[in-house]
């Protein structure tokens, strides 16, 4: 990616191991961008995911996947910074380098699905992110609380941290860098990367969970067949 000016747009930032990448975090992706107005969402796999096992397919392959899912789409980029890294994917240094190419003024949005967002104490220096990005969560099937239950519901210091930040109008992301806690829904879709591992090392269809493109590459490259 080369460096944008800041009156490009709000950034979205969507990390994932996606291994493999599917329709749930595509939708993720794509309603984010329309739901928040955001210029384009950049797709990040990790090389290393920090708080998970290491995944099942290389990240090479990962790589490759969430490009041909995102093909013909100008609305989405792909970002391979973390998989050539050496470091863990720690996303508060994804999220200084992202700072450093695109300029102090750029809004930069991080989108998580709502069961990354309740996880977020666990991450690296992750009160530090709040300086970096604005963050959008989505819900999730499976995965509470989002939306107006907010207050209250999250853990202790979750809420404390998320204290003044939180706004459903997504036009407060387009007035400031960073710092708000934005909520929006999607379409709820309960697809996740573990549910189509299982079900190719089963022998069984994963298709129309994820696009045909990737599927054929899992097929062509063997992917997920043995634990
Ligand atoms: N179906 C979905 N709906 C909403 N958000 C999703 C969905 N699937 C993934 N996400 C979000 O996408 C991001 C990356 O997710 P990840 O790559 O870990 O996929 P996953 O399907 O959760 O994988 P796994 O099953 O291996 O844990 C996270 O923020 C996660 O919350
Ligand atoms: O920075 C961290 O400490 C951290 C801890 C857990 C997850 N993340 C990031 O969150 C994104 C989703 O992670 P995962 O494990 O659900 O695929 C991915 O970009 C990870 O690098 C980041």
């Amino acid at each position: 990616m080369s460096p944008s000016k800041p009156d490009a747009g709000a950034l979205g930032v969507l990390g994932g191991t996606f291994d493999p990448i599917h329709f749930g975090h595509l939708r993720l992706a794509e309603e984010a961008r329309e739901a928040l107005g955001l210029a384009q969402v950049v797709l990040i796999p990790a090389g290393q995911p920090p708080h998970r096992d290491v995944p099942q397919s290389p990240a090479a392959d990962r790589l490759a996947m969430v490009q041909l899912a995102s093909a013909g789409n100008p609305g989405l980029a792909v970002d391979d910074g973390e998989v050539f890294a050496s470091s863990k994917s720690f996303t508060v240094l994804t999220l200084e380098r992202l700072r450093a190419l695109h300029g102090a003024q750029r809004p930069l949005v991080l989108i998580l699905g709502a069961d990354a967002f309740n996880g977020l104490p666990g991450w690296h220096r992750w009160q530090e992110l709040f300086a970096l990005a604005h963050i959008a969560v989505a819900n999730r099937p499976g995965f509470a609380p989002h939306g107006r239950r907010w207050p209250g519901t999250l853990s202790p210091e979750l809420d404390a941290a998320c204290a003044g930040r939180i706004d459903t109008d997504p036009a407060v992301l387009h007035r400031s860098p960073a710092g708000r806690v934005v909520p929006f829904d999607m379409t709820p879709l309960a697809i996740s990367a573990s549910l189509i591992r299982d079900l190719i090392r089963g022998g069984q269809s994963a298709r129309y969970l994820l696009p045909d493109s990737v599927l054929d590459y899992i097929g062509l490259h063997h992917l997920y067949r043995r634990t």
